[in-house]
């Protein structure tokens, strides 16, 4: 087998701009699309569809200027005195426009030179900027197209059968990656059951991927006893047994916020449970994350993963994505980088400080604040909505699952992002936490025009997202109670949704329940909850904001206590422009000096390798 290049010998390209290119679209496709969200719109009202793809969306938008008339909704808000005004058709102006310049995306970004980033209007004066939200970058609809690195590792996983580590900054598509890789090998192992663990190092990394914790595959509880102990447990314990015994490959993500004594415990009792003496009992392992990022908690001293002695016999190769796909601004990716390696020039800290004005969102939708701990995300949020005035709906989620111990199932419940009560006003900002198709996707943000009955779609001209059981509005029936289909649901008015789209684009949707899943390898629901795929999302804790790509940020650095935060929150926003830093002060963004040492010797290592 040819020998992989390892993106490692260029951690220092992280600084700059990466170049690998892929020539095979790779369909994209996170969740199986609707049926009913996106066929619906085009195939009921197409002249009239928000979700028509953006080349007819412009070419409907020039005729409409031609025409002189304006571009019609989907479904127009019954009550016009929503909080904010919104422009009718943000598109529009920028179909007139002259041509712009134009400029360099990123390969997997389509661009047809009608839109331009520099084209989103922000103005800055007297320390406030207005924000124009124009179609940001032209995606090809429903396809992501894996780069040359991300391919590279795929086929080294799935058909090669190789154990690897792959890591990269925030944005260079390690999630992404990760779900083709999933897919590959599910579909290689088939019906093998157990093949594919799929493991976090938190509940909520977990819940990202559909997986469980590391400690709940492993069956070790807290995973506090040596891993003599620990394998006495699990040897108890049949299905966790079965499941180290079945496992052909073990996933697991986050690695950052893995402890490194952990590391070596699983590794041994893999050893002990298959009566192989190779790391993890010669199972084939797929690690990925950022160090960079948040680092192990709950103790003292943290040892990260890559310290634990059996780390690199446990995973020879390692991989570093460089192609940044969050941010398409070369100048903010540098920022980014330099934060990460704690290497802050005096230009791009006199950058980040001039951050600090507000940004007037003309679309009335405002950024999304994230914060260090859920107290302050929930007060945030909750005097936000009462600022609202409009009446309060509560959706009470219907929860299950086979693991009936209450602190357990607590525990399990309130790793999902889905709140078991969920409270929307008329005009709350929201965040679909769920990806429902390829343009509605974990991330989308959105306003709560009103609330109507699912019943009455076709009568008022509204498109249904999430046609699964549902939650109970009001609270009125018990949390546990698995209720029933759409059908039944007639009578219980859930919300219609303005979201903004990626390209600019608007598409309203009325949000109807989803489910959300702990499931083991074997099939078992360890807990699920029905509930709108939707959060309140004027804030949102920093924690839980991992893995999201956000529009809009904004960010109090003064409240910033650990290693990682800082660059973990900045890291979300897409541009500059969309970002707001309150308090930057470069002492809070520093990285943890194992982390940077380590990046320095695992450079020199796959330098000597070459
Ligand atoms: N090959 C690709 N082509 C186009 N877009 C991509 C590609 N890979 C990732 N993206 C996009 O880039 C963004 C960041 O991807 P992703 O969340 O996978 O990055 P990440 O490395 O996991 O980030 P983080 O470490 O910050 O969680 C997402 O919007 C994703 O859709």
């Amino acid at each position: 087998m040819s020998k992989a290049k390892s993106g490692l010998a260029s951690v220092k390209r992280d600084f700059s701009s990466s170049s690998v290119g892929s020539q095979d679209a790779i369909p994209w496709d996170p969740t199986p699309p609707k049926a009913t969200s996106s066929s619906q719109t085009t195939s009921s009202t197409p002249e009239l569809s928000a979700r028509e793809t953006a080349r007819e969306r412009r070419l409907r938008e020039i005729q409409n200027a031609l025409n002189n008339r304006s571009t019609p909704t989907l479904a127009e808000p019954t009550k016009p005195s929503l909080p904010s005004k919104r422009p009718s058709d943000p598109g529009l102006s920028d179909a007139l426009q002259p041509t712009k310049k134009p400029r360099k995306l990123p390969p997997g970004y389509e661009d047809d030179g009608e839109h331009d980033l520099s084209s989103r209007s922000t103005a800055f004066s007297r320390n406030k900027a207005t924000y124009t939200p124009a179609p940001l970058t032209k995606r090809k609809a429903g396809t992501i197209e894996l780069s040359g690195e991300q391919k590279q590792i795929l086929k080294l996983v799935v058909d090669d059968g190789e154990s690897v580590f792959y890591t990269g900054s925030a944005g260079t598509g390690k999630s992404v990656l990760l779900r083709e890789i999933i897919k590959g090998l599910k579909k290689k192992y088939g019906r093998v059951q157990d093949a594919v663990a799929m493991t976090a190092s938190t509940g909520i990394a977990a819940c990202n991927i559909g997986g469980v914790t590391i400690h709940s595959f492993a069956g070790i509880g807290l995973g506090i006893e040596d891993a003599e102990k620990l394998f006495e447990k699990i040897r108890r314990n049949k299905k966790a047994l079965s499941r180290w015994t079945r496992t052909k490959v073990l996933i697991i993500d986050e690695v950052s916020m893995l402890d490194g004594d952990l590391f070596d415990k699983l590794s041994r009792i893999g050893a002990l449970i298959r009566r192989n003496m190779e790391p993890f009992g010669g199972i084939q392992l797929v690690v990925t994350g950022d160090f960079f990022q948040l680092p192990p908690v709950g103790k003292s001293g943290v040892k990260f993963a890559f310290e634990a002695a059996m780390w690199k016999q446990a995973i020879p190769r390692t991989f570093n994505l460089t192609q940044v796909f969050r941010q398409s601004d070369q100048e903010f990716i540098d920022m980014l980088n330099e934060m990460r390696f704690g290497q802050l020039t005096q230009k791009s800290i006199d950058k980040f400080r001039s951050l600090s004005r507000e940004i007037v969102y003309e679309d009335g939708l405002g950024p999304t604040e994230l914060f260090p701990r859920r107290e302050d995300v929930h007060q945030s949020n909750n005097s936000r909505m009462t600022r609202l005035n409009t009446e309060v709906r509560n959706f009470k989620s219907s929860d299950g699952g086979s693991v009936t111990d209450p602190t357990a199932r607590g525990r399990l419940l309130s790793n999902f992002m889905a709140e078991e009560n969920l409270q929307l006003r008329e005009g709350a900002q929201v965040m679909l936490i769920k990806n429902m198709d390829e343009q509605l996707v974990n991330g989308s943000m959105g306003i709560v025009l009103r609330f109507a009955d699912p019943a009455k779609a076709l009568e008022e001209d509204f498109d249904i997202l999430g046609e699964t059981t549902v939650a109970v509005p009001g609270g009125k029936k018990p949390a546990s109670s698995a209720v029933g289909k759409t059908t039944a649901s007639r009578g219980i008015l859930y919300p219609i949704v303005e979201f903004s789209l990626a390209t600019g684009a608007k598409a309203t949707m009325m949000v109807k329940p989803e489910s959300f899943k702990v499931e083991l390898p074997t099939g078992e629901v360890q807990a699920s909850r029905s509930q709108l795929p939707l959060i309140l999302a004027w804030a949102l804790s920093i924690h839980k904001s991992q893995g999201q790509t956000l529009e809009r940020v904004k960010v109090d650095l003064g409240r910033v206590f650990e290693k990682g935060q800082a660059y973990v929150a900045l890291s979300r926003a897409t541009s500059l422009q969309g970002l707001q830093i309150l308090n930057f002060d470069p002492s809070k963004v520093m990285a943890h000096h194992k982390v940077t040492e380590w990046s320095k010797t695992l450079q020199q290592a796959v330098l000597d390798e070459w």
